[in-house]
């Protein structure tokens, strides 16, 4: 199943910009959708378009918190693809449907102990779905549930708009160098067109997890609402975006993505190598192991 949507993720590329025109809460957002359409039914994936709205609600339901292993991520690339090609869709919230976590970003497991190989494969899907996701010409908000460490602050801040539950026990942020690892530039530069330079230097050296109030001090997240709330403020908000006029709206997020989208363009082969020859030393492959230890020691 993952080879073929690999494979399929291989022939579509067009979607960078391409001006193409658990609880009780979570169930109750949902009923927000009266004319809901199961529009995917991927494993890892939930995504349902309405109909009458043309927004599109991608649930994320890969147990236990939602990784970005290689299969979701090609599946994730694959979702982000088919919404931007369907011009009856005209934005997207993505969200969790697990509790307590939106995504705990990079499947650490793809890039411990596992073949050069194989992490060009999951380096490129990484690529893959941040082109497709920063690239998109939809309105994407994302309805932030839960803690989104690392890749999963990555896709958040890929949005256009982000609103997270106030529960100050959640938080988001690129923590990378508690692992022993580094953001790739790439990373670095869509925080810092959230963020500014400033945070994103401090956030970055520290490898910093805001708590959803730090968050939206910063400007991290835009609005924190009741965790019951996040998915139906999400759609109120999107209404607010989806009433300008289309062509307008995507030039402008052209104009402001494009620079950002071409650097990592232009050096798309040296990342992976750079991503394979970093993870494959001793001294990272160390940290990860370490890290994924800690993780263990602190469940139990
Ligand atoms: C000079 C430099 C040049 C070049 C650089 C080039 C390249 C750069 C190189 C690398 C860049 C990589 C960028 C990496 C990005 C990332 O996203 S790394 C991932 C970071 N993620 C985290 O740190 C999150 C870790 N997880 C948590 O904090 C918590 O799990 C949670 C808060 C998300 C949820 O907490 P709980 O609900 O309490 O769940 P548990 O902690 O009990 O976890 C359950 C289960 O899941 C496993 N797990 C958790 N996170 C991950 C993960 N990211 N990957 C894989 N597995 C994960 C956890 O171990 C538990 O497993 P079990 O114990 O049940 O086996």
């Amino acid at each position: 199943m993952s080879s073929i949507l690999r494979r399929c993720t291989k022939l579509t590329h067009s979607g960078i910009l391409s001006m193409l025109p658990g609880s009780n809460g979570r169930s109750c957002a949902l009923q927000y959708f009266a004319s809901e359409k199961r529009y995917s039914t991927s494993s890892k994936i939930k995504v349902d378009l309405d109909s009458n709205t043309g927004v599109a609600i991608m649930q994320f339901q890969s147990p236990p918190v939602n990784s970005l292993s290689l299969d979701f991520l090609t599946e994730f690339a694959i979702n982000i693809e088919k919404l931007e090609l369907d011009r009856s869709c005209r934005g997207v919230i993505i969200t969790s449907a697990l509790p307590k976590v939106f995504s705990a970003g990079l499947d650490i497991l793809e890039m411990y102990q596992k073949s050069p190989e194989h992490y060009v494969e999951f380096w490129k899907a990484v690529q893959e779905a941040w082109f497709k996701l920063y690239g998109s010409s939809k309105v994407t908000i994302a309805a932030i549930n839960g803690n989104s460490p690392a890749g999963g602050c990555l896709l958040a801040m890929c949005c256009d708009y982000r609103i997270m539950a106030e529960n100050p026990r959640y938080s988001i942020g690129l923590n990378e160098t508690q692992l022993g690892i580094v953001a790739p530039f790439w990373f670095k530069d869509t925080m810092q067109n959230v963020v500014g330079h400033r945070e994103t230097e401090k956030g970055l050296q520290l490898g910093k997890l805001y708590t959803a109030p730090e968050a939206l001090k910063v400007g991290l997240v835009d609005e924190l609402v009741p965790e019951e709330k996040v998915v139906s403020s999400a759609a109120e908000a999107m209404s607010k975006w989806l009433a300008i006029p289309d062509h307008a709206r995507q030039l402008s997020k052209s104009m402001m993505r494009k620079p950002t989208i071409d650097r990592l363009l232009a050096a798309r082969e040296a990342d992976i190598t750079n991503f394979v020859s970093f993870t494959s030393k001793d001294s990272i492959q160390k940290s990860l192991g370490m890290y994924m230890e800690m993780l263990k020691k602190r469940r139990s």
